[in-house]
């Protein structure tokens, strides 16, 4: 059954986490209370990208929460993940449906209202919509669409929105406010000495900001 909650949504890097490496990153991110996980390495190849998923997986039984895999349709049905995020130049959110079925979760990268309102809430599950501000994360970023671009993108999405994109604590109340079912994060939890207490103080500072 597809139950995710996107309120911190920690996005792993494997340059960012590598003190700890990315499952121990994920481990103290679902102990600090990160709400949903997602596998990013896109240097990996695909074995190794299934080897660390299903070690994520081994090491997040027990937290509930969903465990995404960026990009990768196939790696993501081998390691038993919970669903798969593609982009606008990744494989289509049709063609991973079709892949994947019905019961896993499909997210998509939308990054402009028109592309918002061609999203088929009967494929899609959720949107990533960003960057709401630049960030050296992610160097080939489109250009950032600030607070007001992601308000009248969520306003348009017919599934939950995530923003992402240079969002620190400081912006959870504004992400908030703008109508983002939550904040999906990559340095503001694993560039940290202690991702356990960064998600700790997002996910109280998103459960702050919720009416
Ligand atoms: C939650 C979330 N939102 C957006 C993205 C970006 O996806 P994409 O545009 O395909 O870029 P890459 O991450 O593949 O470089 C995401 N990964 N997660
Ligand atoms: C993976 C990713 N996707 C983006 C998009 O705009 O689609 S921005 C991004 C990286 C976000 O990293 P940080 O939280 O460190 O800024
Ligand atoms: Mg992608």
């Amino acid at each position: 059954m597809k139950i995710f909650d996107l309120s911190l949504y920690v996005v792993l890097d494997p340059d960012l986490c590598r003190s700890v490496g990315m499952v121990e990153t994920a481990r103290l991110a679902a102990e600090g209370g990160a709400t949903m996980i997602q596998l990013r390495d896109k240097r990996a190849d695909r074995t190794s990208l299934i080897e660390t998923g299903k070690a994520l997986k081994a090491a997040l039984a027990g937290y509930g929460i969903a465990l995404i895999v960026n990009d990768d349709v196939e790696a993501a049905l081998e390691i038993g993940a919970d669903g798969v995020h593609v982009g606008q130049e990744d494989m289509s959110a049709a063609a991973a449906r079709l892949a994947i079925g019905d019961q896993l979760i499909i997210g998509l990268s939308v990054e402009t209202e028109q592309l918002a309102h061609e999203v088929d809430p009967g494929i899609v599950d959720y949107v990533g919509v960003g960057p709401v501000f630049a960030t050296g994360t992610k160097p080939d970023h489109k250009q950032p669409i600030g607070l007001d671009g992601l308000a009248h993108i969520v306003s348009v999405s017919p599934v939950p929105a995530v923003a992402i994109g240079g969002l620190k604590m400081e912006h959870a109340a504004s992400v908030i406010a703008a109508g983002a079912a939550g904040l999906a994060v990559v340095s503001a939890v694993c560039g940290t000495p202690d991702p356990r207490s960064a998600a700790r103080a997002l996910i109280q500072e998103i459960e702050k900001a919720r009416p």
